[in-house]
Protein backbone atom coordinates (compact mmCIF):
# COMPACT_ATOMS: atom_id res chain seq x y z
CA UNK A 1 0.00 0.00 0.00
CA UNK A 2 2.81 2.58 1.05
CA UNK A 3 4.47 1.80 -2.19
CA UNK A 4 1.35 2.15 -4.35
CA UNK A 5 0.67 5.37 -3.02
CA UNK A 6 4.10 6.57 -3.17
CA UNK A 7 4.26 5.88 -6.95
CA UNK A 8 1.04 7.39 -7.45
CA UNK A 9 1.91 10.74 -5.60
CA UNK A 10 5.96 11.08 -6.28
CA UNK A 11 5.91 10.65 -2.51
CA UNK A 12 9.53 9.95 -0.67
CA UNK A 13 9.61 6.26 0.83
CA UNK A 14 9.17 8.27 4.48
CA UNK A 15 5.97 10.02 2.30
CA UNK A 16 4.22 6.62 1.07
CA UNK A 17 4.76 5.34 4.62
CA UNK A 18 3.83 8.77 5.90
CA UNK A 19 0.93 8.49 4.26
CA UNK A 20 -0.39 4.73 5.48
CA UNK A 21 -0.06 5.56 8.73
CA UNK A 22 -2.63 8.84 8.08
CA UNK A 23 -5.02 7.24 5.64
CA UNK A 24 -5.13 4.33 8.92
CA UNK A 25 -5.53 6.87 11.28
CA UNK A 26 -8.44 8.09 9.46
CA UNK A 27 -9.87 5.10 9.67
CA UNK A 28 -9.54 4.42 13.35
CA UNK A 29 -11.01 7.95 13.86
CA UNK A 30 -14.14 6.88 11.70
CA UNK A 31 -14.54 3.72 13.38
CA UNK A 32 -14.30 5.79 16.58
CA UNK A 33 -17.31 7.67 16.13
CA UNK A 34 -19.40 4.53 15.16
CA UNK A 35 -18.84 3.68 18.97
CA UNK A 36 -21.34 5.75 20.67
CA UNK A 37 -23.90 4.18 18.58
CA UNK A 38 -23.51 0.77 19.96
CA UNK A 39 -23.00 2.11 23.42
CA UNK A 40 -26.51 3.70 22.21
CA UNK A 41 -27.41 0.38 20.64
CA UNK A 42 -27.16 -1.83 23.99
CA UNK A 43 -28.91 0.58 25.99
CA UNK A 44 -31.67 0.90 23.70
CA UNK A 45 -31.74 -3.18 24.34
CA UNK A 46 -31.96 -2.75 28.00
CA UNK A 47 -34.41 0.03 27.74
CA UNK A 48 -36.92 -1.67 25.78
CA UNK A 49 -35.92 -5.35 26.79
CA UNK A 50 -39.36 -5.69 28.63
CA UNK A 51 -41.24 -4.32 25.31
CA UNK A 52 -39.64 -6.91 23.24
CA UNK A 53 -39.74 -9.85 25.41
CA UNK A 54 -35.27 -10.06 25.29
CA UNK A 55 -33.26 -10.95 27.79
CA UNK A 56 -31.21 -7.23 27.45
CA UNK A 57 -27.49 -6.65 28.64
CA UNK A 58 -27.76 -5.30 31.88
CA UNK A 59 -24.62 -3.13 32.41
CA UNK A 60 -26.05 -1.12 34.84
CA UNK A 61 -24.87 2.40 35.51
CA UNK A 62 -21.31 2.20 36.50
CA UNK A 63 -20.99 0.01 33.13
CA UNK A 64 -22.60 2.34 30.57
CA UNK A 65 -20.38 5.47 32.55
CA UNK A 66 -17.38 2.99 32.51
CA UNK A 67 -17.96 2.18 28.59
CA UNK A 68 -18.68 6.03 27.52
CA UNK A 69 -15.29 6.72 29.39
CA UNK A 70 -13.22 4.03 27.67
CA UNK A 71 -14.99 5.41 24.51
CA UNK A 72 -14.55 8.86 25.14
CA UNK A 73 -10.66 8.08 25.10
CA UNK A 74 -10.45 6.07 22.84
CA UNK A 75 -11.78 8.86 20.24
CA UNK A 76 -9.52 11.45 21.59
CA UNK A 77 -6.74 8.79 21.57
CA UNK A 78 -7.69 8.22 17.30
CA UNK A 79 -8.46 12.02 17.10
CA UNK A 80 -4.51 12.48 18.66
CA UNK A 81 -3.26 10.07 16.43
CA UNK A 82 -4.76 11.26 13.17
CA UNK A 83 -3.62 14.82 14.10
CA UNK A 84 -0.29 13.89 14.23
CA UNK A 85 -0.16 11.29 11.53
CA UNK A 86 -1.38 14.13 8.77
CA UNK A 87 0.00 17.47 9.99
CA UNK A 88 2.96 16.44 10.68
CA UNK A 89 3.97 13.77 8.59
CA UNK A 90 2.44 16.19 5.34
CA UNK A 91 4.60 19.28 6.54
CA UNK A 92 7.63 17.32 6.75
CA UNK A 93 6.99 15.63 3.11
CA UNK A 94 5.74 18.90 1.55
CA UNK A 95 9.13 20.32 2.74
CA UNK A 96 11.25 17.80 1.33
CA UNK A 97 9.13 17.74 -2.02
CA UNK A 98 10.16 21.60 -2.34
CA UNK A 99 13.69 21.23 -1.53
CA UNK A 100 13.86 18.31 -3.28
CA UNK A 101 12.27 20.35 -6.64
CA UNK A 102 14.42 22.97 -6.11
CA UNK A 103 17.72 20.33 -5.95
CA UNK A 104 16.51 18.73 -9.09
CA UNK A 105 16.26 22.34 -11.17
CA UNK A 106 19.62 23.09 -9.95
CA UNK A 107 21.00 20.49 -11.48
CA UNK A 108 18.18 20.09 -14.76
CA UNK A 109 20.20 21.92 -18.45
CA UNK A 110 19.33 25.40 -18.73
CA UNK A 111 17.45 23.91 -21.72
CA UNK A 112 14.16 23.21 -20.05
CA UNK A 113 13.91 26.59 -18.35
CA UNK A 114 13.70 27.96 -21.86
CA UNK A 115 10.67 25.56 -22.88
CA UNK A 116 9.14 26.20 -19.21
CA UNK A 117 7.36 29.34 -18.44
CA UNK A 118 8.84 30.85 -15.27
CA UNK A 119 5.53 31.32 -13.60
CA UNK A 120 4.60 27.98 -14.18
CA UNK A 121 7.70 26.30 -12.56
CA UNK A 122 7.20 28.88 -9.71
CA UNK A 123 3.57 28.06 -9.32
CA UNK A 124 4.49 24.15 -9.32
CA UNK A 125 6.91 24.50 -6.65
CA UNK A 126 5.27 27.19 -4.20
CA UNK A 127 1.59 26.94 -5.16
CA UNK A 128 1.49 22.67 -5.90
CA UNK A 129 3.77 22.06 -2.78
CA UNK A 130 1.70 24.17 -0.76
CA UNK A 131 -1.41 22.52 -2.16
CA UNK A 132 -0.20 18.86 -1.15
CA UNK A 133 0.69 20.15 2.31
CA UNK A 134 -3.13 19.90 2.35
CA UNK A 135 -3.82 16.77 0.37
CA UNK A 136 -1.89 15.30 2.74
CA UNK A 137 -3.78 16.42 5.79
CA UNK A 138 -6.28 16.18 4.93
CA UNK A 139 -8.07 15.48 1.11
CA UNK A 140 -6.04 11.80 0.46
CA UNK A 141 -5.99 10.49 3.87
CA UNK A 142 -9.68 11.45 4.71
CA UNK A 143 -10.96 10.05 1.13
CA UNK A 144 -8.39 6.64 1.82
CA UNK A 145 -10.01 6.72 5.66
CA UNK A 146 -13.27 7.30 4.79
CA UNK A 147 -13.15 4.21 1.99
CA UNK A 148 -11.69 1.59 4.30
CA UNK A 149 -13.75 2.82 7.27
CA UNK A 150 -17.27 1.71 5.27
CA UNK A 151 -15.54 -1.61 3.87
CA UNK A 152 -15.29 -2.53 7.23
CA UNK A 153 -18.47 -1.43 8.83
CA UNK A 154 -20.47 -2.62 5.55
CA UNK A 155 -18.38 -5.96 5.56
CA UNK A 156 -19.51 -6.06 9.29
CA UNK A 157 -23.45 -5.21 8.41
CA UNK A 158 -22.93 -7.35 5.65
CA UNK A 159 -22.45 -10.28 7.66
CA UNK A 160 -25.14 -8.93 10.21
CA UNK A 161 -27.70 -8.92 7.05
CA UNK A 162 -26.90 -9.15 4.00
CA UNK A 163 -30.16 -7.60 2.44
CA UNK A 164 -30.15 -4.68 4.93
CA UNK A 165 -26.28 -3.98 3.96
CA UNK A 166 -27.04 -4.13 0.55
CA UNK A 167 -29.66 -1.74 0.65
CA UNK A 168 -27.23 0.76 2.49
CA UNK A 169 -24.50 0.10 0.79
CA UNK A 170 -25.28 -0.37 -3.35
CA UNK A 171 -25.16 3.84 -3.39
CA UNK A 172 -21.42 3.78 -2.46
CA UNK A 173 -20.17 2.44 -5.60
CA UNK A 174 -22.65 4.61 -7.41
CA UNK A 175 -21.47 7.79 -5.65
CA UNK A 176 -17.74 7.17 -6.97
CA UNK A 177 -18.49 5.63 -10.24
CA UNK A 178 -20.79 8.91 -11.19
CA UNK A 179 -17.68 10.86 -9.61
CA UNK A 180 -15.15 9.18 -12.01
CA UNK A 181 -17.24 9.37 -15.15
CA UNK A 182 -17.18 13.25 -14.70
CA UNK A 183 -13.27 13.13 -14.30
CA UNK A 184 -12.23 13.46 -17.36
CA UNK A 185 -14.41 16.88 -17.80
CA UNK A 186 -13.05 17.90 -14.41
CA UNK A 187 -9.69 17.50 -15.62
CA UNK A 188 -9.84 19.18 -18.72
CA UNK A 189 -11.36 22.16 -17.10
CA UNK A 190 -8.53 22.18 -14.78
CA UNK A 191 -6.02 22.33 -16.83
CA UNK A 192 -7.71 25.56 -19.25
CA UNK A 193 -8.03 26.64 -15.62
CA UNK A 194 -4.19 26.53 -14.97
CA UNK A 195 -3.91 28.46 -18.33
CA UNK A 196 -5.69 30.84 -18.11
CA UNK A 197 -4.65 32.11 -14.39
CA UNK A 198 -1.18 31.83 -15.74
CA UNK A 199 -1.85 34.24 -18.31
CA UNK A 200 -3.39 36.46 -16.41
CA UNK A 201 -0.63 36.35 -13.99
CA UNK A 202 1.99 36.53 -16.39
CA UNK A 203 0.16 39.61 -17.85
CA UNK A 204 0.29 41.07 -14.42
CA UNK A 205 4.17 40.38 -13.94
CA UNK A 206 4.89 42.11 -17.51
CA UNK A 207 2.81 44.96 -16.66
CA UNK A 208 4.59 45.63 -13.57
CA UNK A 209 7.82 44.62 -15.11
CA UNK A 210 7.49 47.27 -18.26
CA UNK A 211 4.93 49.85 -16.72
CA UNK A 212 7.89 52.60 -18.09
CA UNK A 213 7.99 51.92 -21.55
CA UNK A 214 3.70 51.55 -21.77
CA UNK A 215 3.59 54.61 -20.11
CA UNK A 216 6.27 56.23 -22.10
CA UNK A 217 4.87 54.47 -25.73
CA UNK A 218 1.34 55.50 -24.45
CA UNK A 219 -0.07 51.90 -24.86
CA UNK A 220 -1.39 52.06 -21.06
CA UNK A 221 -5.29 52.04 -22.46
CA UNK A 222 -4.35 49.42 -24.69
CA UNK A 223 -2.23 47.40 -22.28
CA UNK A 224 -4.59 48.04 -19.72
CA UNK A 225 -7.21 46.32 -22.16
CA UNK A 226 -5.84 43.07 -22.92
CA UNK A 227 -4.82 42.26 -19.09
CA UNK A 228 -8.62 42.84 -18.47
CA UNK A 229 -9.31 40.07 -20.99
CA UNK A 230 -7.09 37.79 -19.57
CA UNK A 231 -8.46 37.97 -15.98
CA UNK A 232 -12.30 38.04 -17.71
CA UNK A 233 -10.96 34.85 -18.93
CA UNK A 234 -9.51 33.40 -15.89
CA UNK A 235 -12.75 34.74 -13.92
CA UNK A 236 -15.15 32.76 -16.37
CA UNK A 237 -13.18 29.45 -16.29
CA UNK A 238 -12.92 29.87 -13.01
CA UNK A 239 -16.52 29.63 -12.42
CA UNK A 240 -17.13 27.09 -15.14
CA UNK A 241 -14.78 24.90 -13.24
CA UNK A 242 -16.78 25.90 -9.65
CA UNK A 243 -19.81 25.17 -11.77
CA UNK A 244 -19.17 21.81 -12.89
CA UNK A 245 -17.34 20.72 -9.33
CA UNK A 246 -20.50 21.86 -7.86
CA UNK A 247 -22.91 19.89 -9.96
CA UNK A 248 -20.60 16.54 -9.39
CA UNK A 249 -20.21 17.24 -5.43
CA UNK A 250 -24.10 17.90 -4.92
CA UNK A 251 -25.17 15.22 -7.42
CA UNK A 252 -22.61 12.29 -5.74
CA UNK A 253 -24.09 13.22 -2.25
CA UNK A 254 -27.80 13.29 -3.40
CA UNK A 255 -26.87 9.91 -4.64
CA UNK A 256 -25.59 8.90 -0.93
CA UNK A 257 -28.66 9.90 0.35
CA UNK A 258 -30.67 7.61 -1.37
CA UNK A 259 -28.61 4.81 -0.04
CA UNK A 260 -31.00 6.37 3.91
CA UNK A 261 -34.19 6.06 1.82
CA UNK A 262 -33.31 2.69 0.67
CA UNK A 263 -32.30 1.20 3.52
CA UNK A 264 -35.36 2.47 5.64
CA UNK A 265 -37.82 0.92 2.86
CA UNK A 266 -35.61 -2.60 3.02
CA UNK A 267 -35.84 -2.33 6.19
CA UNK A 268 -39.57 -1.53 6.91
CA UNK A 269 -40.53 -4.29 4.87
CA UNK A 270 -38.42 -6.35 6.29
CA UNK A 271 -39.29 -5.66 9.36
CA UNK A 272 -43.04 -5.93 8.49
CA UNK A 273 -42.47 -9.32 7.18
CA UNK A 274 -40.73 -10.34 10.58
CA UNK A 275 -37.98 -11.24 8.62
CA UNK A 276 -35.67 -9.13 11.03
CA UNK A 277 -35.71 -8.32 14.53
CA UNK A 278 -36.23 -4.65 16.04
CA UNK A 279 -32.88 -4.33 17.34
CA UNK A 280 -30.99 -5.08 14.07
CA UNK A 281 -33.66 -3.04 12.16
CA UNK A 282 -32.74 -0.13 14.73
CA UNK A 283 -29.25 -1.14 14.58
CA UNK A 284 -29.22 -0.43 10.57
CA UNK A 285 -31.16 3.08 10.98
CA UNK A 286 -28.37 4.21 13.53
CA UNK A 287 -25.44 3.02 10.78
CA UNK A 288 -27.60 4.47 8.15
CA UNK A 289 -27.32 8.23 9.81
CA UNK A 290 -23.74 7.80 10.44
CA UNK A 291 -21.66 5.60 7.71
CA UNK A 292 -22.46 8.14 5.15
CA UNK A 293 -20.93 11.20 6.97
CA UNK A 294 -17.20 10.64 6.26
CA UNK A 295 -18.32 10.29 2.76
CA UNK A 296 -20.02 12.99 2.24
CA UNK A 297 -17.50 14.92 3.26
CA UNK A 298 -14.70 13.16 1.27
CA UNK A 299 -17.34 13.68 -2.32
CA UNK A 300 -16.71 17.72 -1.22
CA UNK A 301 -13.14 17.19 -1.21
CA UNK A 302 -12.95 14.48 -4.63
CA UNK A 303 -12.31 17.22 -7.44
CA UNK A 304 -9.54 18.23 -4.48
CA UNK A 305 -7.77 14.77 -4.95
CA UNK A 306 -8.40 14.82 -9.34
CA UNK A 307 -6.79 18.13 -8.87
CA UNK A 308 -3.82 16.38 -6.73
CA UNK A 309 -3.35 14.14 -9.20
CA UNK A 310 -2.50 16.69 -12.21
CA UNK A 311 -0.32 18.57 -9.88
CA UNK A 312 1.83 15.08 -9.55
CA UNK A 313 1.78 15.21 -13.10
CA UNK A 314 3.42 18.79 -13.01
CA UNK A 315 5.76 17.64 -10.31
CA UNK A 316 6.55 14.17 -11.66
CA UNK A 317 7.61 15.98 -15.18
CA UNK A 318 10.31 18.12 -13.38
CA UNK A 319 10.95 14.86 -11.33
CA UNK A 320 11.89 13.04 -14.44
CA UNK A 321 14.51 15.67 -16.49
CA UNK A 322 17.37 14.18 -17.31
CA UNK A 323 20.34 16.31 -15.07
CA UNK A 324 23.70 16.88 -16.16
CA UNK A 325 26.11 15.20 -14.19
CA UNK A 326 30.03 14.29 -13.96
CA UNK A 327 33.01 13.67 -11.84
CA UNK A 328 33.61 16.51 -9.19
CA UNK A 329 37.12 16.19 -9.13
CA UNK A 330 38.46 16.41 -12.66
CA UNK A 331 42.14 17.26 -13.51
CA UNK A 332 42.76 20.26 -15.74
CA UNK A 333 45.96 20.34 -17.19
CA UNK A 334 46.26 24.08 -17.31
CA UNK A 335 42.81 26.19 -18.60
CA UNK A 336 43.31 26.41 -22.31
CA UNK A 337 39.64 26.51 -23.98
CA UNK A 338 39.35 24.33 -26.74
CA UNK A 339 36.06 24.22 -28.95
CA UNK A 340 36.47 21.26 -31.50
CA UNK A 341 33.63 21.44 -34.30
CA UNK A 342 30.96 22.72 -31.91
CA UNK A 343 27.32 22.20 -33.07
CA UNK A 344 24.28 23.48 -31.05
CA UNK A 345 20.62 24.29 -31.18
CA UNK A 346 18.24 25.91 -28.52
CA UNK A 347 15.50 24.59 -30.92
CA UNK A 348 15.77 21.06 -32.74
CA UNK A 349 16.67 21.93 -36.42
CA UNK A 350 17.59 25.47 -35.54
CA UNK A 351 20.80 25.43 -35.32
CA UNK A 352 23.29 28.25 -33.29
CA UNK A 353 26.26 27.43 -33.30
CA UNK A 354 28.34 24.73 -36.17
CA UNK A 355 31.35 23.36 -36.73
CA UNK A 356 32.63 25.89 -34.54
CA UNK A 357 36.56 25.09 -33.54
CA UNK A 358 39.23 28.01 -31.72
CA UNK A 359 41.00 28.17 -29.00
CA UNK A 360 40.88 30.53 -25.74
CA UNK A 361 44.40 30.15 -24.59
CA UNK A 362 45.99 30.95 -20.85
CA UNK A 363 47.21 34.10 -19.93
CA UNK A 364 45.76 35.24 -23.32
CA UNK A 365 42.32 37.63 -23.28
CA UNK A 366 40.37 35.91 -26.31
CA UNK A 367 37.49 37.77 -27.66
CA UNK A 368 34.75 36.88 -29.41
CA UNK A 369 33.06 39.40 -31.94
CA UNK A 370 30.70 39.80 -34.54
CA UNK A 371 26.95 40.59 -36.14
CA UNK A 372 24.26 40.46 -33.30
CA UNK A 373 22.74 36.89 -33.20
CA UNK A 374 25.64 35.20 -34.53
CA UNK A 375 26.10 32.81 -31.44
CA UNK A 376 28.75 34.85 -28.98
CA UNK A 377 27.19 34.52 -26.18
CA UNK A 378 25.58 31.00 -26.77
CA UNK A 379 29.39 30.09 -27.12
CA UNK A 380 30.70 31.76 -23.90
CA UNK A 381 28.00 30.18 -22.03
CA UNK A 382 28.19 26.36 -23.80
CA UNK A 383 31.75 26.56 -22.35
CA UNK A 384 30.58 26.95 -18.82
CA UNK A 385 28.07 23.81 -19.67
CA UNK A 386 25.25 26.07 -18.77
CA UNK A 387 23.90 24.01 -22.05
CA UNK A 388 24.93 20.26 -23.31
CA UNK A 389 26.40 20.13 -27.14
CA UNK A 390 24.88 18.65 -29.85
CA UNK A 391 28.19 17.98 -31.61
CA UNK A 392 31.86 18.48 -31.48
CA UNK A 393 33.14 18.69 -27.97
CA UNK A 394 34.53 21.60 -25.77
CA UNK A 395 37.68 21.15 -23.66
CA UNK A 396 38.78 22.57 -20.63
CA UNK A 397 42.93 22.27 -19.79
CA UNK A 398 42.24 18.76 -21.47
CA UNK A 399 38.99 17.55 -19.84
CA UNK A 400 35.84 17.30 -22.06
CA UNK A 401 33.70 19.33 -20.00
CA UNK A 402 30.51 17.34 -20.64
CA UNK A 403 32.10 14.79 -18.07
CA UNK A 404 32.63 17.30 -15.30
CA UNK A 405 30.15 18.03 -12.99
CA UNK A 406 28.50 21.24 -13.41
CA UNK A 407 28.87 23.28 -10.34
CA UNK A 408 32.23 21.94 -9.68
CA UNK A 409 33.27 22.94 -13.45
CA UNK A 410 31.96 26.51 -12.51
CA UNK A 411 34.28 26.87 -9.67
CA UNK A 412 37.07 27.85 -12.17
CA UNK A 413 34.84 30.51 -13.72
CA UNK A 414 34.40 34.21 -12.71
CA UNK A 415 31.85 35.12 -14.79
CA UNK A 416 30.18 38.73 -15.40
CA UNK A 417 27.19 39.37 -17.80
CA UNK A 418 25.59 42.22 -19.34
CA UNK A 419 22.23 41.14 -17.23
CA UNK A 420 23.50 41.82 -13.70
CA UNK A 421 21.66 40.07 -11.11
CA UNK A 422 21.99 41.22 -7.58
CA UNK A 423 20.15 40.17 -4.51
CA UNK A 424 18.32 42.36 -2.08
CA UNK A 425 20.94 42.17 0.62
CA UNK A 426 23.73 44.52 1.33
CA UNK A 427 26.76 45.90 -1.11
CA UNK A 428 28.74 43.66 1.02
CA UNK A 429 27.06 40.13 0.89
CA UNK A 430 26.23 41.06 -2.81
CA UNK A 431 29.97 41.31 -3.75
CA UNK A 432 30.81 38.48 -0.85
CA UNK A 433 28.80 35.71 -3.07
CA UNK A 434 32.03 35.84 -5.48
CA UNK A 435 33.81 34.30 -2.25
CA UNK A 436 31.44 33.25 0.87
CA UNK A 437 34.60 32.66 3.17
CA UNK A 438 36.32 36.35 1.86
CA UNK A 439 36.87 38.86 4.86
CA UNK A 440 35.57 42.26 4.84
CA UNK A 441 38.97 43.55 3.81
CA UNK A 442 38.86 41.28 0.63
CA UNK A 443 35.44 42.97 -0.50
CA UNK A 444 36.37 46.07 -0.11
CA UNK A 445 39.65 45.67 -1.88
CA UNK A 446 37.95 44.07 -4.50
CA UNK A 447 35.06 46.67 -4.49
CA UNK A 448 37.95 49.51 -4.76
CA UNK A 449 39.58 47.41 -8.11
CA UNK A 450 36.24 47.50 -9.37
CA UNK A 451 35.71 51.26 -9.08
CA UNK A 452 33.07 50.94 -6.65
CA UNK A 453 34.78 52.44 -3.65
CA UNK A 454 33.09 56.18 -4.40
CA UNK A 455 29.34 55.39 -5.01
CA UNK A 456 29.25 52.94 -2.25
CA UNK A 457 30.72 55.48 0.08
CA UNK A 458 28.30 58.00 -1.16
CA UNK A 459 25.34 55.29 0.10
CA UNK A 460 23.67 56.20 3.81
CA UNK A 461 24.75 52.76 4.97
CA UNK A 462 28.52 52.32 2.81
CA UNK A 463 28.96 48.88 2.53
CA UNK A 464 25.80 48.02 4.53
CA UNK A 465 23.37 49.82 2.63
CA UNK A 466 20.33 47.60 1.41
CA UNK A 467 20.13 47.65 -2.84
CA UNK A 468 16.87 46.94 -3.01
CA UNK A 469 15.31 44.09 -5.66
CA UNK A 470 17.77 43.11 -8.11
CA UNK A 471 19.76 46.30 -7.20
CA UNK A 472 16.86 49.12 -7.50
CA UNK A 473 18.34 51.81 -5.89
CA UNK A 474 21.81 51.54 -8.49
CA UNK A 475 21.90 52.75 -12.24
CA UNK A 476 23.31 50.23 -14.52
CA UNK A 477 27.18 51.20 -14.47
CA UNK A 478 26.62 50.64 -11.25
CA UNK A 479 25.20 47.54 -10.77
CA UNK A 480 27.76 46.19 -13.37
CA UNK A 481 30.82 47.41 -10.87
CA UNK A 482 29.34 45.58 -8.31
CA UNK A 483 29.13 42.33 -10.70
CA UNK A 484 32.86 43.10 -11.88
CA UNK A 485 33.55 43.69 -7.79
CA UNK A 486 31.82 39.91 -7.25
CA UNK A 487 34.20 38.08 -10.23
CA UNK A 488 37.44 40.05 -9.05
CA UNK A 489 36.98 38.65 -5.52
CA UNK A 490 36.30 35.02 -7.07
CA UNK A 491 39.41 34.94 -8.63
CA UNK A 492 38.73 31.77 -10.88
CA UNK A 493 41.03 30.89 -13.23
CA UNK A 494 38.87 31.09 -16.20
CA UNK A 495 37.19 35.13 -17.29
CA UNK A 496 33.93 35.17 -19.17
CA UNK A 497 32.96 38.57 -19.80
CA UNK A 498 29.85 39.23 -21.45
CA UNK A 499 29.05 43.10 -22.31
CA UNK A 500 30.82 43.12 -19.08
CA UNK A 501 31.68 47.13 -19.33
CA UNK A 502 28.41 47.86 -21.97
CA UNK A 503 26.76 49.98 -19.07
CA UNK A 504 29.50 52.43 -18.30
CA UNK A 505 30.85 55.70 -19.56
CA UNK A 506 33.62 56.20 -21.58
CA UNK A 507 36.06 57.14 -18.39
CA UNK A 508 35.07 54.53 -16.02
CA UNK A 509 35.06 51.72 -18.41
CA UNK A 510 38.91 52.20 -18.85
CA UNK A 511 39.46 52.66 -15.36
CA UNK A 512 37.47 49.32 -14.58
CA UNK A 513 39.53 47.79 -17.98
CA UNK A 514 42.61 48.55 -15.92
CA UNK A 515 41.23 46.51 -13.03
CA UNK A 516 40.20 43.78 -15.17
CA UNK A 517 44.14 43.72 -16.74
CA UNK A 518 44.80 42.86 -13.03
CA UNK A 519 42.62 40.34 -12.78
CA UNK A 520 43.11 38.61 -15.95
CA UNK A 521 46.99 37.96 -15.57
CA UNK A 522 47.67 33.82 -16.42
CA UNK A 523 43.96 33.52 -16.68
CA UNK A 524 42.08 32.39 -19.81
CA UNK A 525 39.92 35.53 -20.85
CA UNK A 526 37.04 35.13 -22.83
CA UNK A 527 35.67 38.67 -23.62
CA UNK A 528 32.47 39.47 -25.72
CA UNK A 529 32.07 43.42 -26.56
CA UNK A 530 29.99 45.03 -29.33
CA UNK A 531 32.71 48.36 -28.89
CA UNK A 532 35.81 47.66 -30.79
CA UNK A 533 37.75 49.55 -29.01
CA UNK A 534 37.05 47.67 -25.66
CA UNK A 535 38.67 44.38 -27.73
CA UNK A 536 41.29 46.02 -29.67
CA UNK A 537 44.39 45.11 -27.55
CA UNK A 538 42.72 41.25 -26.47
CA UNK A 539 45.62 38.76 -28.06
CA UNK A 540 43.09 36.99 -30.83
CA UNK A 541 39.68 37.69 -32.16
CA UNK A 542 37.19 35.09 -33.14
CA UNK A 543 34.52 36.26 -35.52
CA UNK A 544 31.61 34.29 -35.04
CA UNK A 545 28.80 35.45 -37.73
CA UNK A 546 25.58 33.17 -38.05
CA UNK A 547 26.95 30.46 -36.04
CA UNK A 548 29.78 29.96 -38.01
CA UNK A 549 33.35 31.11 -37.38
CA UNK A 550 33.89 33.95 -40.38
CA UNK A 551 37.75 34.86 -39.26
CA UNK A 552 39.80 34.50 -36.41
CA UNK A 553 43.33 35.60 -35.85
CA UNK A 554 44.96 39.09 -34.08
CA UNK A 555 43.47 42.18 -34.47
CA UNK A 556 45.84 43.20 -36.40
CA UNK A 557 45.93 40.04 -38.59
CA UNK A 558 42.47 40.86 -38.78
CA UNK A 559 42.12 44.37 -39.91
CA UNK A 560 44.73 43.87 -42.58
CA UNK A 561 42.67 40.82 -43.68
CA UNK A 562 40.08 43.50 -45.22
CA UNK A 563 36.86 41.17 -43.49
CA UNK A 564 34.10 41.63 -41.18
CA UNK A 565 36.05 42.83 -38.29
CA UNK A 566 37.84 45.39 -40.23
CA UNK A 567 34.43 46.19 -41.47
CA UNK A 568 32.91 46.48 -37.79
CA UNK A 569 36.16 48.64 -36.88
CA UNK A 570 35.70 51.36 -39.46
CA UNK A 571 32.08 51.20 -38.95
CA UNK A 572 32.55 51.99 -35.38
CA UNK A 573 35.20 54.90 -36.02
CA UNK A 574 33.07 56.35 -38.37
CA UNK A 575 29.74 56.68 -36.33
CA UNK A 576 31.88 58.13 -33.06
CA UNK A 577 32.28 61.23 -35.47
CA UNK A 578 28.67 61.58 -36.01
CA UNK A 579 26.49 63.94 -34.56
CA UNK A 580 23.22 65.20 -34.88
CA UNK A 581 22.97 67.73 -37.84
N1 LIG B 1 17.89 30.91 -24.32
C1 LIG B 1 17.67 30.91 -25.63
N2 LIG B 1 16.69 30.16 -26.16
C2 LIG B 1 16.45 30.14 -27.48
N3 LIG B 1 17.16 30.84 -28.38
C3 LIG B 1 18.16 31.61 -27.93
C4 LIG B 1 18.46 31.68 -26.53
N4 LIG B 1 19.51 32.53 -26.37
C5 LIG B 1 19.84 32.96 -27.62
N5 LIG B 1 19.04 32.41 -28.53
C6 LIG B 1 19.11 32.59 -29.99
O1 LIG B 1 20.39 32.11 -30.41
C7 LIG B 1 20.96 32.96 -31.37
C8 LIG B 1 22.34 33.42 -30.91
O2 LIG B 1 22.14 34.21 -29.75
P1 LIG B 1 23.38 34.77 -28.92
O3 LIG B 1 22.84 35.55 -27.78
O4 LIG B 1 24.32 33.68 -28.64
O5 LIG B 1 24.03 35.73 -30.00
P2 LIG B 1 25.05 36.95 -29.76
O6 LIG B 1 25.99 36.88 -30.91
O7 LIG B 1 25.62 36.90 -28.40
O8 LIG B 1 24.05 38.16 -29.92
P3 LIG B 1 24.15 39.64 -29.27
O9 LIG B 1 25.43 40.23 -29.79
O10 LIG B 1 22.96 40.35 -29.80
O11 LIG B 1 24.14 39.47 -27.79
C9 LIG B 1 19.97 34.10 -31.57
O12 LIG B 1 19.23 33.82 -32.73
C10 LIG B 1 19.09 34.07 -30.36
O13 LIG B 1 17.79 34.47 -30.67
Amino acid sequence: MSKYLQKLFALSEQGGKDLTKAAIACTLTNIGFILPMSLFVLLMDQLLSPVLGTAGHGLGLWGYAGLSILFLILIFLFEYNQYNATFLASYEESANMRIGLAEKLRKIPLSFFGKRDLSDLTTTIMGDCAWMETAFSHFIPELLGAFASTILIGVSLLILDWRMGLSMLWVVPAAFLLSAGIRPLIDRLERKQREKLLAASDGIQECIETIQDIKANNQREDYLGRLGQKLAEAESQTIKMEVINGILVTSSQMVLKIGMATTVLCGSILLAQKQIGFMPFLIFMIAATRIYGPLIGCLNNLSAVFSTMLRVERMREIEEQKVQTGVEDTHYEGYDITFDHVGFSYHKGEPVLRDVSFRAAQGQVTALVGPSGGGKSTAARLAARFWDLDQGRITIGGADVSTVDPESLLKNFSVVFQDVVLFNSSIMENIRIGRKDATDQEVMAAAEAARCSDFINRLPNGYHTKIGENGSVLSGGERQRLSIARALLKDAPIILLDEATASLDVENESMVQGAISNLVRNKTVLIIAHRMRTVAKADRIVVLKDGLVAEQGSPRELYESNGIYRHMVDLQTQSQKWTLS
